[in-house]
């Protein structure tokens, strides 16, 4: 069943409650990082990222966005380490974008907005079979977010602008094969984590977010 909900209008966030309680919840993302209140815990190591570009497949329209969507019925991609138990495989990424520069992200720095965010989501493949089994489960999902701000442009982001243009209607998709998500990864390896929930409906608090602190950026055009 599609899920009726928008992103403005009479199906917009401050309506999402009416068919989809959780959005009261006490773990609902995206929240504003203070970063004067952020605990570091120094038991907390790097992510370990094995991500093989042999897993991309395609890029889909799903109306409110678009998809990468990953081969997940192996091991090739997964995430592990950091503030996880167990390992989580790759099945898609999609960004988050305003229709100005000065806003787009979801998740905020001391109020900043970002122009966009890059949301990798993983599911749980220690428990759980399959990306719909895992999503609405405490531990099923986590999300790697990276910020974009505008700068100087970015040829791998380039990939997937030149790809959003052969997909220009609800449910068209195309290939999109060999692309390496690491590419847009910022330099620094620093990240926040907390335990949250999708950031649209159905809204399961299932997410477990790392949150890169470094955006990288993007041109104002390819936004
Ligand atoms: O019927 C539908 O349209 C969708 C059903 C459905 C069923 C189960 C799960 C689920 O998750 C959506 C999702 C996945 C990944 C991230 C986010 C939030 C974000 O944009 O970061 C939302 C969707
Ligand atoms: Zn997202």
């Amino acid at each position: 069943a599609s899920l009726n909900w928008s992103y403005q209008g009479n199906n917009g966030p401050d309506q999402w409650h009416k068919l989809y309680p959780i959005a009261n919840g006490n773990h609902q993302s995206p929240i504003n990082i203070k970063t004067k209140e952020v605990k570091k815990d120094p038991s907390l190591g790097h992510l370990k990222i094995t991500w093989n570009l042999s897993t991309s497949k395609e890029i889909v329209n799903v109306g409110h966005s678009f998809h990468v969507n990953f081969e997940d019925k192996d091991n090739r991609s997964v995430v592990t380490g950091g503030p996880l138990t167990g390992n989580y495989r790759l099945h898609q990424f999609h960004f988050h974008w305003g229709q100005t520069d000065d806003h787009g992200s979801e998740h905020t720095v001391d109020g900043e907005k970002y122009a966009s965010e890059l949301h990798l989501v993983h599911w749980n493949l220690d428990k759980y079979s399959s990306f719909a089994e895992a999503s609405d489960k405490p531990d099923g999902l986590s999300i790697i977010a990276v910020f974009l701000k505008v700068g100087p442009p970015n040829e791998h982001v380039q990939d997937i602008v030149k790809a959003v243009g052969s997909i220009k209607t609800k449910g068209k998709k195309a290939p999109f094969t060999n692309f390496d998500p690491s590419t847009l990864l910022p330099g620094s390896l620093d990240y926040w984590t907390y335990s949250g929930s999708l950031t649209h409906p159905p809204l399961f608090e299932s997410v477990t977010w790392i949150i890169y602190k470094e955006p990288i950026t993007i041109s104002s055009e390819q936004v």
